[in-house]
């Protein structure tokens, strides 16, 4: 990929992610809200994505777009998700479709779907020898106003791709957490996903060729009840983690 990519909510945790995992491998333009503390390697603009005239500026010139800025809060208020996830993402989309942009790699949740976690399944559904599997095809089911507005940004991506063409990668995130899975979270550990497997995961979604796809965005937990499968056959994901080969913060089996 010559020209620039967009990296939007580059100063969070998952911006944090791709960039240690690919800050030689792309052109990065990063959008952040707020003047970093210290200097970026890398080209950088700042403001917020829902003001017209700076997003515009932003993808000016850029083949694709990561876009992860927004609320990531599962309790953040309608006012909050509304602007900041839905309108943000609207005016991504319509300004990444007048510029021509090719791709779209959209960082939507696990909260999409968070409703499919029933009382009757849970905590069973969590643990490695259930066999319930959500692979992306299924209708989003959000269990708060976060998921309701990840599900939003997904339906965008769908009506942007079917009238302008530009290809969309909805990617549901599980749990990113730095070093080692969650402890004591049985959740978090199901749908952990790594730093370099997030890395590794949004270079699949730069790279491959697609339409419009929805995957799970999780290490290959032995624990997991989102299949990686559509992932590893859509984008050529290919997985290095499991929460299982950790005891607490301490890895204890290696994969090779
Ligand atoms: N961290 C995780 O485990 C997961 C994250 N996600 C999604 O990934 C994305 C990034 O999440 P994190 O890095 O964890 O969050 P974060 O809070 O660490 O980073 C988000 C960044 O977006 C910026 N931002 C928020 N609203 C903005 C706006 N209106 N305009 C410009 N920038 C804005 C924030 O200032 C922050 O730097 C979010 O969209 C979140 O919903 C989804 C699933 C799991
Ligand atoms: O979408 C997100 O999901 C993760 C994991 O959810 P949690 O309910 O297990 O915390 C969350 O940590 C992150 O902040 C959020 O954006």
């Amino acid at each position: 990929m010559d020209d620039p990519v967009l990296l939007t909510g580059a100063g969070g945790r998952v911006g944090e992610a791709i960039l240690d995992g690919l800050a030689e491998d792309y052109d990065w333009r990063l959008l952040l809200h707020s003047p970093p503390d210290e200097e970026p390697d890398h080209e950088y603009m700042i403001g917020d994505v829902t003001d017209e005239a700076l997003v515009n500026a932003a993808v000016e010139g850029v083949s694709a777009i990561i876009h992860l800025a927004g609320d990531p809060r599962p309790e953040a208020s309608w006012d909050s998700v509304l602007e900041n996830n839905i309108d943000g993402t609207q005016k991504m989309y319509e300004a990444a479709v007048s510029e021509g942009v090719e791709k779209f790699v959209y960082a939507s949740s696990n909260h999409a779907v968070g409703a499919f976690e029933t009382e009757t399944r849970t905590p069973e559904m969590y643990r490695p020898e259930d066999d319930f599997l959500l692979d992306g095809t299924e209708l989003p089911r959000p269990g708060n106003l976060y998921g309701v507005s990840k599900a939003t940004g997904e339906v965008l991506g769908r009506y942007y791709h079917d009238t302008y063409g530009i290809d969309v990668c909805n990617v549901r995130i599980g749990n990113l957490t730095k070093n080692h899975p969650p402890i004591d979270y049985e959740r978090g550990q199901a749908m952990w996903l790594s730093y370099p497997d997030c890395a590794h995961l949004h270079q699949c979604a730069l790279e491959a060729e697609y339409d419009f796809e929805i995957v799970y965005g999780i290490s290959d937990n032995d624990r997991k009840y989102y299949s990686i499968q559509h992932a590893r056959e859509a984008l050529g994901y290919d997985p290095q983690d499991n929460s299982a080969h950790f005891e607490g913060e301490e890895k204890v089996v290696d994969r090779n």
